[in-house]
């Protein structure tokens, strides 16, 4: 089955990056002083379709929620009651995101794809307006979602990018919520990449000993059952093992990538989602950017997988989309720096 976003996936503008790596090249600089941030100015020319792009303007996060029903196999160091929890810390403003968020200037767009809870009267009808269902299924025994619900988160995630190009924004993000998602993003990339559960399945929210070889036995039982299922075609396995947050998160990045819209990836969760977008509409992942490494196993195989470098290597594992934001300000300062230094023939004349 091609995916609807498989087709038509268009290139970054060569011709601006080409501009834009001539005009770093004549920089008041030594010869690739500047390092990562001028390879990251020239990525951003590419994909703003300009020599000398502004910084980016407008930036949506979009933080994707959903809940695993492989929780109940005992994956996470934590209890899924604490998803919803901290969605309302999301719309209160007070998750470590929304933070770095508010700093930078970012807007926050909170969504529950499958959340296991219904929300009180008066939640912002915003929240649900793309749920599908409550939790995802048990990956070890069952598929996630029935390939309805596949298309119908991955239409969800595609209709996000959509409102965000329409509304203006130069940059998206793309962050998640959910109590046992490291589950799914470590049977997605080793189905993928016919990786080994037992090397790429990591501690997600901390589990050791006990519950981290029943984590690594789950995601064996998980990659095995869906191989067997649904082989190696990328919607199908994110349906059988990703879960409606992780399909949409799919849908966004492939579709952002047809509006030619940049975007800033975040964690293990995110990349694993990416990936079977790549896989899905080949070419997507030139419009991506990877914020951060995750201390998950599984991240890096998967950014190696889609050709990407992350900024930053700070040892966090917190997703949500933080990685991301936390890349922001190199990314504002190397389209700054492409634009504002001087040319070194001005600098050093004849
Ligand atoms: O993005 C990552 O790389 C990442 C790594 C470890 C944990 N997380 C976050 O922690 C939760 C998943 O961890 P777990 O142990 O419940 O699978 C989920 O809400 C993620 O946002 C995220
Ligand atoms: C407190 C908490 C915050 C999180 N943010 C993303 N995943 C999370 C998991 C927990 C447990």
């Amino acid at each position: 089955m091609r995916a609807p976003d498989a087709t038509d996936v268009p290139a970054p503008d060569a011709a601006a990056a080409a501009a834009a790596r001539e005009r770093l090249a004549s920089l008041a600089t030594p010869p690739g002083a500047l390092g990562r941030l001028g390879e990251l100015a020239v990525w951003w020319a590419g994909v703003r379709g300009v020599p000398v792009p502004p910084a980016p303007r407008r930036v949506d996060l979009h933080v994707v929620a959903g809940d695993h029903g492989v929780v109940a196999r005992g994956v996470s160091a934590f209890p899924a009651a604490v998803t919803p929890l901290m969605v309302r810390a999301f719309l209160d403003g007070g998750a470590a995101a929304t933070v770095l968020a508010r700093q930078l200037g970012v807007h926050v767009h909170t969504h529950d794809l499958a959340v296991d809870t219904d929300w009180p009267p008066g939640t912002d009808p915003a929240l649900t307006a793309h749920k599908v269902r409550r939790g995802s299924g048990s990956i070890d025994t069952d598929d996630a979602l029935t390939p309805e619900e596949t298309d119908a988160a991955l239409a969800a995630g595609a209709a996000l990018a959509d409102a965000s190009v329409d509304a203006g924004a130069d940059l998206l993000l793309v962050g998640d919520m959910g109590i046992g998602n490291t589950t799914p993003a470590a049977a997605l990339v080793c189905a993928l990449l016919d990786g080994d559960p037992a090397v790429l399945t990591g501690r997600g929210t901390g589990v050791d000993g006990d519950a981290l070889a029943r984590k690594r036995e789950v995601v064996t039982a998980a990659v095995t059952r869906a191989r067997d299922a649904h082989g190696d075609d990328p919607r199908r396995l994110l349906g059988g093992l990703g879960g409606a947050d992780l399909a949409a998160m799919a849908g966004l990045c492939a579709r952002a990538a047809r509006r030619r819209t940049p975007v800033l990836l975040d964690g293990v969760v995110v990349t694993a989602a990416a990936l079977a977008a790549e896989r899905a509409a080949p070419g997507s992942a030139a419009w991506w950017a990877a914020g951060h490494r995750s201390a998950e196993p599984a991240h890096s195989p998967a950014l190696v997988a889609l050709g990407l470098d992350p900024l930053l290597d700070l040892g966090m594992r917190l997703g949500e989309g933080s990685g991301a934001l936390a890349a922001l300000p190199l990314l504002s300062s190397a389209a700054t720096l492409l634009a504002e230094t001087a040319l070194l023939a001005d600098v050093l004349p004849g």
